[in-house]
């Protein structure tokens, strides 16, 4: 049975990477698909946003909807303080699995729990059985069409403070517009907009940055 992308992106990683060095984790799949194969990371340009998103919120509780290879966990999970912690979410089975091994070889399992499953099952539960309180953090990198639906679902569950910070992935490519339209106008987020490009590729992208205001 011939291997997948994301197989091939873990191989890599394990050949080609420092064990228990986060940044080295980053590199080797951004070297990776920027020169064989791409792939949907958030990469090393938008990756800079979200590292000073992190660095400057300094999230306690952060949660992340779409792990995919688990690239932007490791990107912020290298970031939180002594005793925070991300949970980030994944419904595909194959790419929880690759996750869970390029999160070990980064060595910020400590800090990360992949939780199985479609997001909005997961997120009715964070509270009983994940014992959230609230999300310092939320980084949407999952389905472009679920980034409304799950705001609103976490808004319902109760799950945000004032402060508390919302980044979506890919604002103009794949795009998000419903999204773009439901917190721009919601009185309740302040938003920013941070233009860059879609990873690997010189096509424009955006990241949308919106504090909830209580
Ligand atoms: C419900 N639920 N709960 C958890 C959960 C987790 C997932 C998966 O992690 C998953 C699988 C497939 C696609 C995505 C979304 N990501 C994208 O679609 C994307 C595309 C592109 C791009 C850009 C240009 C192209 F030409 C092609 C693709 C660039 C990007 O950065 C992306 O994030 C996420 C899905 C639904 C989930
Ligand atoms: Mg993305």
């Amino acid at each position: 049975m011939n291997q997948s992308k994301e197989q091939r992106i873990l191989n890599f990683v394990l050949q080609n990477a420092v064990r228990g060095d986060p940044r080295s984790v980053m590199d080797t799949i951004d070297k990776y698909c920027s020169q064989k194969e791409w792939a949907m990371n958030v990469g090393d340009e938008k990756g800079l946003i979200l590292d000073k998103t992190v660095e400057e919120l300094q999230p306690s509780v952060a949660l992340e909807l779409g792990t995919y290879c688990g690239y932007s966990a490791v990107r912020i999970a290298r970031l939180l303080k002594a005793g925070a912690r991300l949970l980030t979410v994944e419904f595909n089975p194959e790419f929880a699995a690759i996750a869970k091994q390029i999160i070990e070889f980064a060595g910020v399992q400590d800090k990360v729990k992949i939780l199985e499953g479609p997001s909005e099952e997961i997120i009715p539960q964070l509270k009983k059985k994940y014992e959230v309180d609230t999300l310092d953090f939320v980084f949407l990198d999952h389905w472009k069409d679920r980034y409304t639906p799950d705001t609103i679902l976490i808004q319902e569950c109760n799950l945000l403070r004032k402060g508390s910070v919302l980044l979506a992935d890919n604002i103009i490519v794949p795009g998000a517009p419903e999204f773009l339209k439901y917190i721009r106008n919601n009185p309740r987020f302040q938003c920013t907009n941070y233009p860059s490009h879609l990873e690997y590729m010189k096509v424009e992208d955006a990241m949308e940055k919106a504090v909830f205001l209580g």
